[in-house]
């Protein structure tokens, strides 16, 4: 039986505003290329349960694998994630089917003024080890403050007075509807994004080859180019040292040009470089600078991650 004779296409989704929000955008999408009804189908992850702070659970994989189990299993067709919480290797039966166009993939401020205005010792939420040593990095007197939950329950800390502020991806913020809360949205120079921030990945069964051609109806070749530079670094250099990794890649002028820094998590020293080349070398391209980090000690700067 072909895809289209099966009803509406099952898509497969986190339950959070945010997830719910993306899904559907990426549902209206595919409707509007194929003409396919898509009906979205809540699935309640490992990371949406679990109390313990994700790094301490191994952070990789907790909001991906209910999914894939889902999809292994045939009881949904498709499954949108925030292409950042896929772990690096490949899985088992799985293909990336598309990766629609990126939103912005920057880090924003959540708070009550920029970065630089606010006052010494001003308490600083965040989870990400990648976010704790930038900012430590630009203000070594904030006190960065560990924290999880959804956004809302981030920016409702900042609200409360908890904290002063919270780093979040201007994406999210974007597709929850809360730009509102942003006060400084990050220059990449001063904050590099997680590898693959704000671009969504949709996955299928590998053997599904008529809904991997359906699916890469809303992919978009630069982005995922793009997105294959920034995780082939991470993917290396997880091998090698377990600092903060951040990246950013994007177009210029008909090159893919990339940016990677490890930094260490108090802050302290950054390993930073950039290089261009073809977009269809991305992959490539993001290994052989992964390897000059690694020349220039990025294994070093391993830390703990809190
Ligand atoms: N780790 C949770 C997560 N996964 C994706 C996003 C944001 C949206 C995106 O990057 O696409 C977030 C929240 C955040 O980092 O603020």
């Amino acid at each position: 039986m072909s895809t289209a004779d099966r009803g509406p296409l099952r898509l497969g989704t986190r339950k959070s505003l945010m997830a719910t929000t993306q899904s559907q955008l990426v549902a209206d999408a595919l409707t509007e290329a194929t003409g396919h009804a898509v009906q979205l189908v809540g699935v309640t992850t490992e990371g949406d349960v679990s109390k313990a702070l994700l790094a301490q659970i191994g952070g990789t994989g907790v909001f991906v694998n209910a999914l894939r189990d889902r999809l292994l299993a045939g009881e949904v067709d498709f499954a949108v994630h925030s292409l950042k919480d896929l772990p690096t290797g490949p899985a088992d039966g799985i293909a990336l089917a598309a990766t629609p166009a990126r939103d912005d993939p920057r880090d924003a401020l959540c708070g009550p003024c920029k970065l630089a205005d606010l006052p010494r010792g001003a308490r600083v939420g965040t989870g990400s080890p990648r976010r704790v040593a930038q900012l430590r990095a630009l203000r070594p007197d904030l006190d960065v403050v560990a924290i999880r939950g959804n956004a809302d329950t981030r920016l409702r800390k900042v609200a409360d007075g908890e904290l002063d502020a919270v780093v979040l991806a201007h994406a999210g913020l974007r597709r929850i509807g809360r730009l509102d809360a942003v006060a400084e949205v990050f220059d990449p120079d001063q904050m590099l994004p997680a590898p693959g921030q704000g671009s969504l990945a949709l996955e299928c069964r590998a053997d599904r080859d008529d809904l991997r051609a359906l699916l890469g109806t809303v992919d978009d070749p630069m982005t995922r180019a793009c997105v294959t530079a920034e995780r082939t670094v991470l993917a290396v250099l997880e091998g090698g040292c377990s600092a903060p990794v951040g990246t950013y890649a994007a177009e210029v002028e008909e090159e893919l040009h990339l940016t990677a820094a490890v930094a260490a998590i108090d802050g302290g020293r950054q390993i930073r470089m950039s290089a261009s080349g073809h977009p269809d070398d991305a992959e490539q391209l993001g290994r052989d600078l992964a390897h000059r980090l690694l020349a220039q000690g990025a294994d070093q700067l391993m830390g703990e991650r809190d």
